[in-house]
Order: structure tokens, then C-alpha cells, then sequence
């Protein structure tokens, strides 16, 4: 690949996650404190929130003004129907607010603002281009505004989650993952305590310092970290940025696997049956959203495992930056079957075999595949 191929979308796409990432935090502390009404149900009865549809729309207006309404497609998980709903009138003036709030915010990130504030049919408008469906040809953006939105609405952990495709390979990944605390320790706090971390972070202790926005693109085989910027400081490239690299444990005993929170995504007791065939020792950490990529690129878990249930078809959003950040820092990912995650193929990971086994390194990985086979047909996934 050239060398500074994909440099301007890379840059662009880690100041607006960024600048979304300040617009989440804000929104989960009001939501905390205040106002269960910013959560609503979709379809599926999964929850959706004002920040939601809000970060959607920021990152869509942004990359549209950036690089061309015309031509841009953008692959993202909220659509506009539950918001457009006469009884979502309120949401609706909510996100409005926030979008504009946030969006003014935009130059002390290197980013554009609107000249004029966005009208509510403008919000819609850039929430509703998101429509594309990927493929194997062209450029696609890929969007998770929040990850784990069950994690958000519970005050623990989410991310956002921006990649783009190009030909049906993610080339850039960035992942802002707001509560990922910045010590080592952040195994040992990742429960319930980020309910009162907002308040107790304002005097900011180091040991307690949270939030950060990790990087890659594709083949450069670095991948980035950056810390979130806070109050009104200015995003100054490069902005305290580390390399983060997996860790080097082979040892199972001594590995960490992540896996969802939700026994509904992804089956407990299969993972407990291979943890316990390649022994791993320790208690899974179950944390929601792709701060489990998150925790295996920079070297905190060795293992992410997710088996859904038969027939559920995972969405291109919820892995393609997780994907390319881990395998960038030096982790494998594959399906249950040991192949390559595809996302040339829409918006699922067509041909997915059974799970997701995501490991620092090879070794591990092996194992855990090999353990995939022997166990299946005796498990009733
Ligand atoms: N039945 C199911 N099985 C597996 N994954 C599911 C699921 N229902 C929803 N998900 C996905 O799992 C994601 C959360 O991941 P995790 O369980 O690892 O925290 C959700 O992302 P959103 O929160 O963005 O909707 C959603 O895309
Ligand atoms: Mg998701």
C-alpha cells in the first residue's frame, strides 16, 4: 500500500471520533442523573438513545462536508423511522440540540462547523444518508455510533465505532472507547464504579484518567492511542498518541478472555466449556461493546470470544474497526472455522462460521480453534 494512502480519511475519521466521544460523555452523565426519556426500544427492543442518532448524525454531516456529499456512502447502524414518529417529537428536538451543540465544538478538533445551525430536517437528512449497504466495490464508511448501547444506557462501558472499506477490505480502523480507563488496572474497575467516574474525574486523578481513541490502518502494523481531550483544550495532533501492541501471554492459564455481557449475544456456557478445554483459568470478563477489541490491541485481554445464537447474522459495524485494530497491533481474528472475517458481502459477515475468535497470537488462537472442533458437535448452538 502507499505510505500515506488513506492519511487524510484516517486523520479526519480519529478527530471526529473524538469529537463524538466528548458529545457521549455529556450525554450518558445527563442520562444518568436525569432523563430515562432519552431511551427509547427499536424494532428489535434493543435500547436507542439521543446520542445515538446524535453522534450518527455529527460523523455523517462531517464526512460528508469533508469529502463530498455526492460521493461519499456510509454504512451505520440508526436509521430515522423511530425518530421521525409524531410521538418522538421531543427525541427529536433533543438530538437537534445536540447535534448543534456538539458541532460547534468541531474547530477545537481540527474540524469544520456548520456556518449556520442545522435545522431539524438537516439532522434528519445527514442520520438518513447512513443508508448505504457496502459491498465489494468502492469506498464505504462503516459506523457503530454507540457500541453496547446497553453498556451506555447502564453507565459502563461502549464505544464508537468508525472504519472504512475499500474494496471490501477495512483499511482504517478508530475505536473512542470513553470509559476505557487509562491505567492497567482498568480490569480491576471496568463494573458499576463508572456510574460516579463522571463526577470524581472532574478533579481528574491520574490513576483515574478514562477515555481514549485507539487507531490503525491497514498493513502499517502500528496501531494508535490517543487519550480524550478534556474540557475545553484543543485537539493537538499528535495528541500524546502511543503505539499499543498485544500482549505476549501464550500461557492460557495466565490469559484473559472477554466475551458480551449479554447471555442473549453470545453463549456462556459454550465459551466455559473451550475456556475450560484449552484451560483458561481465569473468570471471563464480560464487558460490553468492542472495548473487547479495544482491551486485546492494547495488550490488556489475550481473548475475545463471541458465539450468537443460530440464525443471528453479525453486522459489519459491530467488528470492522475492532478487526483491523487488533489484527494491526499483532492479534489474529477469524471466524469459529479459522477464516477471515468478510465484509465485502453488505452489511452482515456473510459466511461467518458459527463464532468470532479474536486472540493476541497465534498460538492461542490455535488452540482455540482446535477446541471449536472438538467441542461443536456435542453443543446444541
Ligand atoms: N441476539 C444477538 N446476538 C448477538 N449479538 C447481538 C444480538 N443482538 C444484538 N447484538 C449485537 O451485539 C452488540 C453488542 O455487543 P456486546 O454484546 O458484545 O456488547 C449490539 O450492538 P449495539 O449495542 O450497537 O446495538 C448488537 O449489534
Ligand atoms: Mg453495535
Amino acid at each position: 500500500m502507499e505510505r500515506n494512502k488513506y492519511d487524510l480519511e484516517l486523520n479526519v475519521a480519529v478527530r471526529v471520533v473524538h469529537l463524538v466521544c466528548s458529545l457521549c460523555q455529556k450525554v450518558q452523565k445527563q442520562l444518568l442523573s436525569t432523563n430515562p426519556h432519552q431511551v427509547k426500544s427499536k424494532d428489535d427492543d434493543s435500547p436507542v438513545t439521543v446520542a445515538d442518532w446524535s453522534v450518527q448524525a455529527v460523523v455523517s454531516w462531517i464526512l460528508s462536508e469533508t469529502f463530498g456529499r455526492q460521493s461519499i456512502s456510509i454504512v451505520a447502524e440508526e436509521d430515522v423511522h423511530a425518530l421521525s414518529k409524531p410521538e418522538s417529537a421531543n427525541l427529536l428536538s433533543m438530538v437537534v440540540n445536540t447535534v448543534n451543540e456538539c458541532l460547534r465544538e468541531a474547530p477545537r478538533f481540527g474540524l469544520k462547523s456548520p456556518v449556520e445551525v442545522l435545522g431539524t430536517s438537516q439532522v434528519l437528512n445527514a442520520i438518513d444518508r447512513c443508508k448505504s449497504v457496502g459491498g465489494p466495490v468502492g469506498k464505504h464508511w462503516v459506523l457503530d455510533p454507540i457500541d453496547g448501547t446497553l453498556g451506555f444506557v447502564r453507565g459502563n462501558q461502549y464505544a464508537v465505532a468508525l472504519a472504512l472499506i475499500d474494496k471490501g477490505e477495512v483499511v482504517i480502523g478508530v475505536l473512542g472507547c470513553p470509559n476505557y480507563a487509562m491505567k492497567k488496572n482498568w480490569l480491576v474497575n471496568h463494573g458499576q464504579q463508572y456510574r460516579v467516574m463522571p463526577e470524581l474525574s472532574m478533579a481528574s486523578p491520574t490513576w483515574m484518567e478514562k477515555g481514549c481513541v485507539l487507531y490503525t490502518k491497514r498493513g502499517s502494523c502500528e496501531a494508535w492511542k490517543q487519550p480524550l481531550v478534556f474540557g475545553d483544550t484543543n485537539l493537538v495532533w499528535p495528541n500524546s498518541a502511543k503505539l499499543i501492541r498485544v500482549s505476549s501471554v501464550e500461557d492460557p492459564a495466565l490469559a484473559t478472555f472477554c466475551e458480551p455481557v449479554e447471555e442473549a449475544n453470545s453463549n456462556h456456557s459454550f465459551t466455559a466449556g473451550l475456556a475450560n478445554t484449552v484451560g483458561l483459568s481465569k473468570q471471563p470478563l464480560r464487558v460490553h461493546s468492542m472495548v473487547k477489541y479495544a482491551a486485546i490491541a492494547q495488550g490488556d485481554a489475550e481473548i475475545f470470544m463471541k458465539f450468537a445464537r443460530a440464525g443471528y447474522k453479525e453486522k459489519i459495524w459491530d467488528h470492522a474497526a475492532g478487526v483491523l485494530l487488533v489484527q494491526e497491533a499483532g492479534g489474529v481474528v477469524t471466524d469459529a472455522g479459522g477464516h477471515p472475517l468478510n465484509f465485502s458481502r453488505g452489511i452482515y459477515l456473510e459466511g461467518l462460521d458459527r463464532g468470532i475468535v479474536a486472540c493476541s497470537g497465534v498460538k492461542l488462537h490455535e488452540k482455540l480453534v482446535g477446541a471449536v472442533y472438538a467441542s461443536w458437535d456435542s453443543s446444541n448452538l
